[in-house]
């Protein structure tokens, strides 16, 4: 469902991403766990067709990112790290646009719902600008997974983002993978990836440390082996 070989990403004299494999598979979620400046963000604006790849090659859904990039779009779903709000428009706005976009029917539903799960149901017709970046942060959640795309790609989806807000953006991902999504996650925050993930993918300045099961890097054992990956 999203395979990647020998990705790397530079920017001018940066190396951010040296050499990433990876095979995500329907009904699986996958952390992309690292400190600051590991790779993370970058591997996702890779996947999501954002930043062009400069070496390696990219399938998501089975499209080839350099030759298929829109089909494969049309198939993921994806929330930024920063960004990706409208400030201007409400968040009714947003999923109204991105249903038209999709030519989604009988879509209403499933925004409310979105929407009430989490808590920004009161908000659902106030411009995003003045959100929280919690609330902007869930906001990116919602939209990314709305239209039920065969990849979700959730870029630090728990930051900043309150224990309701954590348990909704759970959920999403426990729904996308019983949908038999492709789910990728990328933190820093180890126990939650390992809630919310089965495999993680362990990055250090751009390169790939580890792949192992998430329960490897579980309980005090497992935050050994972690530390020892990122030291
Ligand atoms: N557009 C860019 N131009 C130049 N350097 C960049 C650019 N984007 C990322 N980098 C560099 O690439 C490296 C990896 O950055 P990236 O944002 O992918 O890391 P990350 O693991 O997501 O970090 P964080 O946890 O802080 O979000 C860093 O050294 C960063 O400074």
């Amino acid at each position: 469902m999203v395979e990647v070989r020998g990705l790397r990403v530079r920017f001018g004299a940066v190396e951010a991403v040296s050499g990433i494999d990876l095979d995500a598979r329907p009904g699986q979620a996958t952390a992309l766990l690292g400190r600051n400046g590991a790779g993370k963000s970058t591997t996702m604006r890779v996947l999501a067709g954002v930043v062009p790849p400069t070496e390696g090659t990219v399938h998501v859904a089975g499209h080839d990112l350099r030759t298929d990039r829109l089909a494969a779009q049309h198939r993921l779903g994806y929330c930024p790290d920063v960004g990706g709000l409208v400030p201007r428009a409400t968040p009714w706005e947003h999923l109204q646009l991105a249903a038209r976009l999709r030519r989604l029917d009988d879509w209403e539903d499933r925004a409310r719902d979105l929407l009430e799960r989490f808590e920004l149901g009161a908000v659902t017709h106030r411009v995003t600008a003045g959100f929280s970046h919690g609330m902007g942060r869930r906001m990116s959640v919602v939209l990314a997974a709305f239209h039920r795309p065969a990849v979700l790609l959730l870029d630090e989806p728990f930051d900043g983002v309150d224990p309701l807000g954590v348990e909704a953006t759970m959920d999403v991902i426990a729904d996308a993978r019983a949908a038999g999504a492709c789910v990728l996650v990328s933190t820093h925050l180890r126990e939650l990836a390992i809630e919310a993930c089965t495999t993680a993918l362990v990055l250090r300045g751009g390169a790939q440390v580890a792949d192992v099961s998430a329960q490897e890097l579980a309980g005090e054992d497992g935050a050994r082996a972690y530390r020892s990956l990122l030291d």
